[in-house]
């Protein structure tokens, strides 16, 4: 069916000077039969054009729905739990793949184990003047946003003058230093051997290894408290862009393309995982003569010996009431941070550990740039749909990235930590008078701006308020909403009227704010390091997700 009245050829805006007009131009003696004859002509050549154009529209909509294609963003602040909820992903749909890869993340975990430890020492280290928030390393190194320190008159932090003294903090200290040399050791082994640049530690070296140099130095002079700063932020570990492959691959931050850009903070699972192939020892067969070994616990150069040996010295700190306690007063609730392993050290530190799926998920490696996963999911009759699962950098330093995936994004998982709400970032900025930021302030503002985002007005968005486990615990400890969102007012402090509310203010930001009033909102209370309720969340927001972009096909 033509779409337009038939008439003669369109020839408007063109001017007699254009070959195409003058080309088109009924001939000056046309008698009118021959006007009929080229009128008839034109509409005969229109028809035929406007159903060839309908095939071409016909075959891409039947091509987009044999081979359906969803693309998914993963949205939020750092450390909201994206690349957790993109491992989720990994186990449900490729769990063999997963599982394969459990034996690499042992690197990782053994870092957040020693950071764990390290953080306890800079803590009880006498002159440390570490934060009291170890959330402050989020976005570090950014030249925007530097971790404030708080020192007093005398240039030494409260903390350090009225703190309780740990007796055996020497005795720790020295028992545990092998864990320095260790930590940077895992830091090289996970970025790219042949990269310098390749892991950006942070900027200065720990408030507990300085103090251990200088006594060294000086056996019974305490160091001068200047010049010592707060404790790193997590390893951030910058991998070298490699060719793309299928299942698992690389992005620009800047672009999505090419390595042109030289800010490129390239992140990607393929790269990291290779270099620490220390699960490919467990499959060669031993042999004496040809010194193969059997597994890496044989091997001496293993990080796990140093662990191992280590063990002792970090369940004592842990389990010591007077750590405890200095931890208390230096509001550093390491129960609460992401690579948490404390309470398993005997396990983690065993010979032959290999992670299982809980402590992958539970492992914390920040995301830089934007790594693509690609999965083939069933879907009702269709024979497969292909999801495109993008993680990006939640920092601050990172969101520029995010960008150039709104174009033919279908749908964005916002992943709001809600367990935060008494937690801050430390910003300094030229703008910013109160260098603190709130950071739950911080993911509602994120939300107010991805929803109202006009390029994805059209894009179905699913919220999940996640980490509510945490959430639930830190309501149970006592800790008040109202000390920290005065907007909270004397409502209960349990948690389901705390999660009620925060849902209702992530709604409403999303009702005042979206560009498309019809857009239904998909709001889930999550702790995606739960498995099995993932999996029951991961299955329902396919559906939505289906749905949606079916609907949006339709409309195409
Ligand atoms: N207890 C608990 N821990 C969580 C939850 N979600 C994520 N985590 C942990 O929080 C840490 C940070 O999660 P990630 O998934 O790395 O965060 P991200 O959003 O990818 O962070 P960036 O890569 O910096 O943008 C990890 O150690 C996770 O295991 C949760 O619901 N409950
Ligand atoms: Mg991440």
């Amino acid at each position: 069916m033509p779409r337009s009245k038939p008439d003669i050829p369109k020839v408007r805006g063109r001017t007699l000077s254009d070959p195409l007009s003058a080309a088109l131009l009924p001939p000056p003696d046309e008698s009118p039969i021959e006007r009929d004859l080229r009128v008839k002509a034109a509409i005969d050549a229109k028809k035929v054009s406007d159903s060839i154009d309908d095939m071409i529209r016909m075959e891409r909509n039947e091509r987009k729905k044999s081979k359906a294609e969803v693309n998914v963003l993963l949205l939020g602040q750092s450390e909201s739990g994206k690349s957790t909820t993109l491992k989720q992903f990994q186990l449900l749909h490729s769990p063999s793949a997963f599982h394969a890869e459990r034996i690499a993340w042992r690197a990782v975990i053994y870092l957040n184990l020693v950071r764990s430890i390290r953080r306890i020492l800079d803590a009880l280290a006498p002159e440390s003047d570490i934060l009291d928030d170890h959330d402050d390393a989020d976005d570090n190194p950014d030249p925007a946003e530097t971790a404030s320190v708080i020192i007093t008159s005398n240039g030494r932090p409260p903390s350090a003058i009225l703190g309780t003294q740990v007796p055996n903090y020497e005795s720790y200290r020295r028992r545990l230093e092998p864990l320095i040399e260790l930590e940077e050791r895992l830091i090289r082994l996970l970025s790219s051997p042949d990269e310098d640049e390749a892991t950006r530690l942070g900027p200065s070296r720990p408030a507990w290894e300085q103090y251990a140099n200088y006594y060294r130095a000086n056996e019974n002079t305490p160091p001068h408290p200047n010049g010592t700063t707060s404790g790193r932020p997590a390893p951030t570990i910058m991998i070298p862009q490699k060719k793309q492959t299928s299942s698992s691959s690389v992005m620009n931050s800047a672009n999505g393309t090419s390595s042109k850009n030289k800010e490129i903070a390239v992140h990607t699972s393929t790269n990291w995982k290779k270099a620490l192939s220390l699960g490919n020892r467990s499959k060669s067969p031993k042999s004496a003569h040809s010194g193969e070994i059997e597994g890496w616990w044989e091997d001496p150069d293993d990080p796990v010996h140093t662990l191992n040996a280590c063990s002792p010295a970090m369940q004592e700190l842990w389990r010591d009431p007077q750590v405890r306690k200095r931890l208390q007063e230096k509001r550093l609730r390491l129960e609460e941070s992401s690579g948490f392993y404390l309470d398993e050290i005997p396990r983690i530190t065993a010979k032959k550990y290999i992670p299982t799926d809980a402590d992958v998920l539970k492992a914390r490696l920040k995301t830089m740039g934007v790594v693509e996963h690609t999965f083939s999911i069933p879907s009702g009759s269709n024979r497969g749909v292909e999801w495109r699962i993008y993680d990006v950098g939640g920092s601050r330093n990172q969101r520029q990235a995010w960008a150039p995936y709104f174009d033919d994004v279908n749908a964005i998982i916002f992943l709001a930590p809600i367990s935060v709400f008494d937690q801050a970032r430390h910003i300094l900025t030229y703008a910013t008078q109160d260098p603190r930021v709130n950071r739950l302030e911080d993911s509602l503002l994120l939300w107010r701006s991805v929803v109202s985002n006009k390029l994805l007005a059209n894009v179905n968005i699913v919220l999940f308020l996640n980490k509510c486990d945490l959430l639930q615990a830190k309501l149970e400890a006592g800790v008040r909403l109202n000390q920290h969102m005065i907007s909270y007012g004397d409502r209960p402090n349990d948690y389901d009227s705390v999660s009620k509310y925060f849902r209702n203010k992530f709604g409403v930001i999303h009702q005042s704010y979206t560009p498309n009033k019809e857009r239904e909102l998909y709001i889930h209370f999550t702790s995606v390091t739960d498995t099995s309720r993932t999996s029951v969340i991961i299955s329902s927001v396919r559906d939505i997700i289906i749905k949606g972009n079916l609907r949006n096909m339709r409309l195409v």
